[in-house]
């Protein structure tokens, strides 16, 4: 199971920080101004219980981001989307900046690693490894546990620094988040390609990429200061062959523009993002025909089950199914809800006005 005291020196080091620390230093050439407000939370989302590992709780109000310097305005006007992984540098490239549906702001929704932005200094030693998690963060990550390490760091300081997670969230780095979102790859087939959906820090999507290099990982967030940190992460992890983050709503990836194809994928995951009706029906267009959809929820996953499948079946997906990952690695084990994209079902369009011979619109004059 997860405990083993004499493996952690492995990843911990005698001063306790674990290794890889000088992948995720910042870099004045590649840390771009981090100051878009990421706006209210999405009233219709509830919080969940802090006792939820796959839909942990809040551990804060979202982010507001003050007295810092002033947006980059290439990331406010620009949407930022890679169309194809980048060589080496930015996995981010800009496009589709005449399409009006980017320019939308998004709702927020408060990420359960959100914190607000923290004055004090992040201690990187709280991304340690503890020594009870090391043999599943082994099992997980295998001979990448050190790029696991270097993102929890990443996470405890600039990510704490930014206002993405709250800084007692860092204690439980690993249990509630990397492992919790680790052990999905158990569900996602080789060389498969992922879209996650609402990555925020890059939960699930970025763990997923880290554990399992055989996927092709793009991360979808619609919010600037989000996109920002993500882009750097996959840059300083060295992801950027794998790894692609784009800027905007699921809807919008799926619809395409002018000048972008729609996104698709064999797997889209989600971690904390909405119910799961809501969930299916951003998620599901994303979908390859025969792809899955894999939500990591919690507790509620069997109510959500009830109460959404046959709102689910409507938007073209089979009947959800629910999984436990990481049994014998992880305690407790994560919970997922699958649904399979079985018929492409297309969005309602509203209905024209009826008009008279004469072209007039009924009761018009
Ligand atoms: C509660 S956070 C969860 C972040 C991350 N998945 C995690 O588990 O830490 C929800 C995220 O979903 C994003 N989001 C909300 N609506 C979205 C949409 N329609 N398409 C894509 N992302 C969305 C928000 O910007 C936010 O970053």
């Amino acid at each position: 199971m997860i405990s083993d005291e004499t493996t952690a020196g492995a990843v911990a080091g005698p001063g306790g920080t674990p290794p890889g620390p000088s992948a995720v230093r910042p870099d004045p050439t590649v840390d771009p101004v981090f100051s878009d407000d990421d706006g209210p939370a999405d009233p219709a989302y509830p919080e969940r219980a802090a006792t939820d590992p796959g839909e942990p709780a809040f551990s804060a109000e979202p982010a507001v981001v003050t007295g810092v310097e002033p947006a980059d305005p290439a990331m406010d006007v620009m949407p930022a989307f890679s169309g194809e992984p980048a060589a080496d540098v930015a996995p981010v490239a800009a496009a589709a900046a005449a399409d009006p549906v980017f320019a939308e702001p998004a709702e927020d929704t408060p990420s359960p690693v959100d914190g607000a932005e923290s004055t004090a200094a992040p201690d990187p030693a709280s991304a340690t490894l503890p020594p009870e998690l090391a043999e599943a963060a082994r099992a997980l990550f295998g001979d990448r546990l050190d790029l696991a390490a270097a993102y929890a760091e990443l996470l405890a300081t600039d990510g704490v620094v930014r206002g993405l997670i709250g800084p007692r969230e860092t204690p439980r780095l690993w249990d509630r988040h990397l492992l919790n979102c680790a052990v999905v790859a158990e569900r996602i087939p080789e060389g498969a390609s992922v879209i996650d959906v609402g990555s925020g820090a890059g939960l699930p999507g970025l763990v997923l990429a880290i554990a399992r290099p055989d996927l092709t990982v793009t991360l979808v967030e619609p919010l600037a200061r989000r996109t920002s940190f993500l882009i750097e992460a996959v840059q300083r992890l060295g992801l950027t062959r794998d790894v692609r983050v784009f800027r905007g709503r699921a809807e919008e990836a799926a619809a395409g523009s002018r000048d972008r194809e729609p996104l698709s994928a064999d797997i889209v995951t989600a971690r904390a993002v909405a119910p799961l009706d809501r969930l299916a029906g951003w998620c599901l267009p994303l979908l390859v025909s025969g792809g899955r959809l894999v939500a990591l929820k919690g507790a509620s996953a069997a109510e959500e089950i009830a109460e959404h499948t046959e709102a689910v079946v409507r938007l073209g997906g089979g009947t959800p199914e629910l999984h436990r990952c990481g049994d014998g690695v992880i305690e407790p084990p994560a919970t997922v809800i699958e649904v399979v994209r079985e018929r492409v079902v297309n969005p309602r369009r509203a209905k024209k006005p009826k008009r008279s011979r004469g072209g007039r619109r009924r009761g018009d004059r």
